[in-house]
């Protein structure tokens, strides 16, 4: 039985049939046991393309490629993989990892037990001259790489070896090493190697050559045949010659390898022949294969609990390799939580005040000793003076005074930026104010504009606006009192007739931390866990370890599933510290259940990794995922109700808002701390329910888009 037969492969990239580029071209294989097949051409003509179908990474467009006798689909890669080593010809390795770490996952995952392992490794790094064990691949050179990713193809004695330029970029010594190993190899074993190459010479030691050009194989035969036939005695110039009779145009044609027709026509009746009898081998073949596929499956259980295993500790090591991203990862929900502490919600501290009194000449008339305001005489209240007590309770914890005597350059430097406000007072503000208290009746416009307080703001900053206004009645409240008192009369005389009592949740002294703090950590959750994902998905896929480790048989809900553990270690150490900080710093007397705000973080969490999953699965770019990341989670924030509350939105965005992964969790951790509310309050069970709505959805559309992309080559 044949290894590989490739059959009529038909393949073209592009997605409108204006944009189809053929590479494969009804292109006609085959690679026979312990034999050395060196597939050659020219860049770009389509030997990867044809070596990504064989193993089952692409699919082709119509004919049919057989692997072990059995027709490669996309379900193969899981049976094929640990029969298959590949060595693609970017690296696909991990910077992270050292040297044995890198050969040993690749062990573990091709379900490897750990003496034959730990021998092969001994044997392939002896053997391949490997760097030291213990050395980083980021610290490795080009051609050390190389070999490592060669022995890491080759650590599970695969059945069929599939090199794509394996020699590129290496020294001649070496290449001949790499040659003498693969012939021993396949001169002792059963194993076929398919191996591209651009170095034509070094196929001259190959078992059987394809020479390919434009998608169609020139020639396939031994390499002497080959130059026999071309009257040459190199293969460069029977490439030449081979090309030169096809014509020199770079175009694919439609008459798909007519010359090997012409030259092989014995060849091809022998393989049709031997592709009858393989397609009879292999309705027995499948039958066999059935009853031994169910023997495996229970011992298979096993191994792929392995296969999750080795990944954890793959991504433990990335992990543990990288301080910045373990300072990232313990320390941030600690750092954003203290910042927030510490700079959001406080009162602005240093604003200056500009003061106009034109009842006085200057503010040192304030400062007289002896000074009285407002003192009871008979049955009435003399005042002298009030602006005075109103600027002695306007202390520096609400501003600085910043004492002008024209109103007009103080409006100057408010103009400027140099005030946050002014006060005014008129030249008739006491006896108007005394008048309107004796007289209200007799009181004219005039006098009642005359006893008011101006206050010109610069508004453009609201926290800072409303923190002046809310500032200026309590010292109006404060001033007022104290003339009402000295005069002998009910404090609460001009005080407005609304008491707040005690609150029935949070706290008298309004504190805007404790409502924005249970969003900012849902949000906080939500997108530290996409971005991580986000950089860890699209490394990976980017670097070629992604599609390596899939096609050693690997699926992707078991990556799913070692990142998914990884993450989740990681979710319950940042919930513990947020749950930690808000403890110690929000003081709240209503906690709920403890239970109930990890499992709604943990669903929040397990949202937004699939959140990066999808974006990593749809960008093509690192550069797409990131923008399209912050595109997305942006809006989520400006959303979410950590600014402003969700009741102050148009009905559109509130229930835009209201849907969106964070703001119901948000409203539900609010109240479950804040409130002391259960799962049966409506708030916290929505909140629930937003939350694994979304876990359900984006994990549904997560997978969907992985396993649809998931050999994507340029994510
Ligand atoms: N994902 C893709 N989408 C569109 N075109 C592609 C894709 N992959 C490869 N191609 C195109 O298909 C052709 C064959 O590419 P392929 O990588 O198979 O060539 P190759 O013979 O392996 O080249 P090289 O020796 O340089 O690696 C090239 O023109 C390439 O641009």
């Amino acid at each position: 039985m044949n290894i590989v037969e490739v059959r009529n492969a038909y393949k073209f990239y592009g997605k409108k049939k204006s944009d189809h580029r053929t590479v494969l071209n009804q292109l006609n294989l085959t690679v026979s046991p312990g034999s050395i097949y060196g597939l050659m051409g020219a860049s770009g003509c389509g030997k990867t393309t044809l070596l990504s179908c064989i193993i089952g990474m692409i699919p082709l467009e119509s004919g049919r490629i057989d692997v072990f006798g059995k027709e490669i689909t996309h379900f193969s890669l899981q049976k094929n993989g640990k029969r298959i080593g590949y060595m693609p010809q970017e690296m696909a390795l991990v910077s992270d990892l050292t040297v044995k770490e890198t050969i040993y996952y690749f062990g573990k995952i091709f379900q490897m037990d750990s003496d034959k392992l730990r021998d092969r490794y001994d044997m392939l790094h002896k053997l391949l001259e490997l760097p030291p064990g213990d050395q980083l691949i980021q610290e490795c050179s080009g051609g050390q790489q190389r070999r490592v990713s060669f022995a890491s193809s080759m650590i599970h004695d695969p059945e069929l070896l599939i090199l794509d330029e394996p020699t590129v970029g290496l020294d001649p010594i070496l290449r001949e090493k790499i040659w003498n190993f693969i012939l021993n190899i396949t001169r002792t074993s059963k194993l076929a190697i398919i191996i591209t190459t651009h170095y034509i010479e070094e196929a001259r030691l190959a078992d059987r050559i394809g020479l390919m050009r434009n998608g169609i194989l020139l020639a396939e035969d031994s390499p002497s045949n080959v130059m026999n036939r071309m009257n040459v005695d190199n293969l460069e110039e029977a490439f030449l010659r081979l090309c030169l009779r096809k014509g020199v145009s770079d175009e694919v044609e439609d008459n798909t390898q007519e010359i090997i027709i012409e030259d092989n026509k014995n060849n091809n009746n022998e393989l049709e022949m031997q592709q009858t009898i393989t397609h009879r081998n292999l309705k027995d073949d499948k039958i066999d294969n059935h009853k031994k596929d169910d023997d495996e499956e229970d011992s298979n259980m096993r191994w792929r609990w392995q296969i999750i295993y080795a990944m954890i500790i793959k991504n433990i090591l990335q992990i543990k390799r990288q301080p910045v991203a373990i300072v990232y990862l313990m320390f941030l929900p600690i750092l954003q939580l203290y910042l927030i502490r510490y700079s959001i919600g406080r009162n602005p501290e240093g604003l200056k005040i500009g003061i106009v009194d034109d009842e006085i000449l200057n503010h040192q008339e304030c400062q007289v000793p002896g000074l009285v305001n407002a003192y009871a005489e008979g049955y009435t209240c003399e005042v002298n003076l009030i602006s005075c007590r109103f600027l002695e309770k306007l202390t520096d914890d609400v501003g600085e005074k910043v004492f002008y005597t024209a109103f007009d350059d103080a409006f100057r430097d408010a103009k400027l930026g140099k005030l946050s406000a002014i006060i005014y007072f008129d030249a008739n503000f006491t006896e108007s104010y005394d008048e309107i208290k004796r007289y209200p009746d007799e009181a004219g416009p005039q006098t009642w504009k005359n006893s008011v307080i101006k206050v010109y703001m610069d508004q453009t900053d609201l926290q800072i606006q409303t923190f002046l206004q809310r500032r200026l009645y309590d010292v109006y409240k404060s001033y007022s009192e104290s003339i009402l008192s000295d005069c002998r009369l009910p404090t609460n005389l001009e005080g407005i007739p609304i008491v707040f009592e005690e609150p029935i949740f949070g706290s008298l002294k309004s504190d805007f931390q404790p409502s924005m703090v249970p969003a900012f950590v849902i949000l906080s959750l939500f997108n530290v866990t996409a971005s991580l994902t986000v950089a860890a998905f699209v490394a990976e896929r980017k670097e070629g370890f992604w599609n390596r480790t899939l096609l050693a048989g690997v699926s992707t809900v078991e990556m799913m599933a070692s990142h998914i553990a990884i993450n989740l270690a990681v979710q319950l150490l940042q919930i513990t510290e947020m749950m930690i900080m808000v403890y110690i710093y929000y003081d709240s007397h209503h906690y709920g259940s403890y239970g109930l705000i990890v499992i709604l973080l943990l669903l929040v969490g397990i949202s937004g990794l699939f959140f990066g999953v999808y974006i990593s699965c749809i960008c093509t770019e690192i550069m797409q995922s990131h923008i399209l990341l912050l595109g997305i989670t942006q809006p989520i924030t400006v959303l979410s109700g950590m600014f402003w509350p969700v009741e102050g939105m148009p009905l559109v965005l509130k229930i835009i808002s209201l849907i969106t992964p964070t703001t119901y969790p948000g409203i539900s951790l609010l109240n479950i701390i804040q409130k002391g509310y259960t799962l049966a309050d409506s708030s916290v069970f929505l909140g629930f329910i937003v939350s694994s709505s979304w876990v359900i959805l984006l994990s549904y559309f997560g997978l969907r888009t992985l396993r649809k992309k998931k050999f994507s080559r340029n994510t």
